[in-house]
């Protein structure tokens, strides 16, 4: 059975590349971000909802997504991406505690990130004084929860998602 979940930092091609995958081997996607937006429907972005919530109440509510998702989905396939910070919600790694499920992290280089990251402006995780710096030490934290955590590392520096995709796939197992 292909349960395959991806995780990694912000911005690294999990959407993408997620979607990519579903499609190329018929599975339906779904997106941790987006599953939260609908269960917290007063809300207009993860943003806002972020804000208003603030971290606790924040891996509560995604928590309570991820579980709502495994029991709507019991025995089906599919390829969930996670959110940037699912790697330090210690609830939602419980619920991820399974042998169904294959996980993955997408690797990726800590300035790229910075750099699409800050393209659409400087998100709420990362407000105060440095956000560069700030970024940095979460990085250096959460690389290290991934690559201990997830099943396979994916390296992606300088690929394309295409590319990431491909490489994905072929781990994966078609018997
Ligand atoms: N391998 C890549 N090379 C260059 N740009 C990429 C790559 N992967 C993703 N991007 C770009 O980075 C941005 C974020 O990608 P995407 O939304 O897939 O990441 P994400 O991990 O799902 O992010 P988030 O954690 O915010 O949900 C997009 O603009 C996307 O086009
Ligand atoms: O990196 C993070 O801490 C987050 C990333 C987003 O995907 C959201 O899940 C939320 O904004 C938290
Ligand atoms: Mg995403």
């Amino acid at each position: 059975m292909q349960r395959i979940i991806l995780s990694g930092i912000k911005h690294s091609g999990k959407s993408t590349v997620g979607w990519a995958i579903a499609s190329r081997l018929g599975l339906f996607f779904a997106d941790l971000d987006d599953l939260i937006l609908r269960d917290a429907a007063d809300f207009s972005s993860i943003r806002e909802l972020f804000r208003e919530i603030g971290a606790d109440g924040f891996q509560k509510q995604e928590a309570e997504s991820l579980n709502h998702f495994f029991q709507a989905n019991e025995g089906k396939e599919f390829v969930l991406s996670l959110g940037g910070g699912t790697i330090e919600n210690s609830l939602a790694l419980e619920i991820m505690n399974r042998d169904d499920v294959t996980s993955y992290y997408l690797d990726a280089d800590e300035n790229d990130l910075f750099n699409r990251i800050i393209r659409g402006g400087i998100p709420p995780f990362l407000e105060g004084e440095d956000p560069k710096k700030k970024f940095s030490d979460l990085y250096k934290r959460r690389s290290a929860l991934y690559r201990n955590w997830a099943f396979r590392i994916i390296d992606t520096r300088g690929k394309t998602p295409a590319e990431i995709t491909d490489e994905i796939i072929d781990t994966v197992d078609h018997t």
